[in-house]
């Protein structure tokens, strides 16, 4: 059971994705935090990150390690643990240009692939690109959006400071999460975009809880349809 979750920032790709892995007993794969661990390698080894033929040359110079177990994702570069690091404004305002690179995008592409292949079990792979490219096979397909001002709430909501004031106002974060969303879906190589065959969830009216709910039910019929009697694949493609 292969399944595809994409969607802008903020949608809750990740939260949705970790909860139905561990709810299923499925791997978990988070892309993004792939391309958040090869643009900080590259801010800290010296690679100017505003030039795409110096990412592009440095591309395949660190080695990516990612977790696949929900309860405990985990990322490495060069045998570094990433994890907190790759979180920071700094990482967040390059990763955009650093995963434009079409070099980048083919060793990380190639890197998901082989995780996904390797997934005995099952894995819910998330990103921007995961239905339409990485996996176009993928057993099911979700394409999570929500309205700009709920998305900017939602992290605002994760950076509180320790006074528990937000740390910056919504009107910011919405600006930033609206621009990162630009750059990602505008980029010639593998833009952010919803396949034709995923399902669309919107979840701006809809707990964490219950997003998590519907998109189980969906793998549980996607699953259903793979192996069950009458509406088998196989038997269709005969
Ligand atoms: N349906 C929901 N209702 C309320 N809050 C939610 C919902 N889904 C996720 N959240 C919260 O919104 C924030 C962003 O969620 P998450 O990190 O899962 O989004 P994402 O799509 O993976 O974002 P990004 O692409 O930027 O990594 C988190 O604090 C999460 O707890
Ligand atoms: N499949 C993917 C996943 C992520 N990216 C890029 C674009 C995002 O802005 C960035 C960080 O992702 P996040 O951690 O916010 O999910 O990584 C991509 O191009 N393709």
């Amino acid at each position: 059971m292969i399944v595809a979750i994409d969607g802008p920032s903020g949608t809750g790709k990740s939260s949705t994705s970790k909860a139905v892995a561990a709810q299923l007993g499925l791997s978990y794969l988070d892309t993004g935090a792939q391309y958040r661990a090869i643009t900080w390698w590259m801010l800290n080894n010296g690679v100017d990150v505003a030039d795409p033929d110096a990412i592009a040359a440095a591309a395949g110079k660190p080695s990516i390690v990612s977790g696949t177990d929900p309860l405990a994702p985990a990322i490495s570069a060069d045998g570094v643990d990433a994890s907190g690091p790759i979180r920071t404004p700094e990482v967040t305002a390059a990763v955009s240009a650093v995963s434009a690179v079409p070099e980048v995008r083919e060793r990380i592409t190639e890197l998901q692939r082989t995780i996904a292949a390797k997934a005995g079990g099952g894995i819910v792979v998330e990103g921007r690109d995961i239905g339409t490219t990485v996996l176009p096979d993928a057993d099911l397909k979700v394409f999570l959006t929500a309205s700009a001002e709920a998305r900017a709430a939602r992290r605002n909501g994760e950076l509180k400071a320790a006074d528990g004031k937000p740390v910056s106002d919504l009107a910011a974060t919405q600006q930033a999460l609206a621009a990162r969303d630009k750059a990602d879906s505008s980029r010639k190589t593998s833009p952010l975009k919803k396949a034709d065959d995923a399902v669309e969830v919107d979840t701006t009216e809809l707990s964490l809880e219950q997003v998590v709910e519907c998109v189980v039910t969906l793998v549980e019929k996607a699953a259903a349809g793979k192996t069950g009697p009458a509406g088998s694949r196989e038997k269709a493609a005969r």
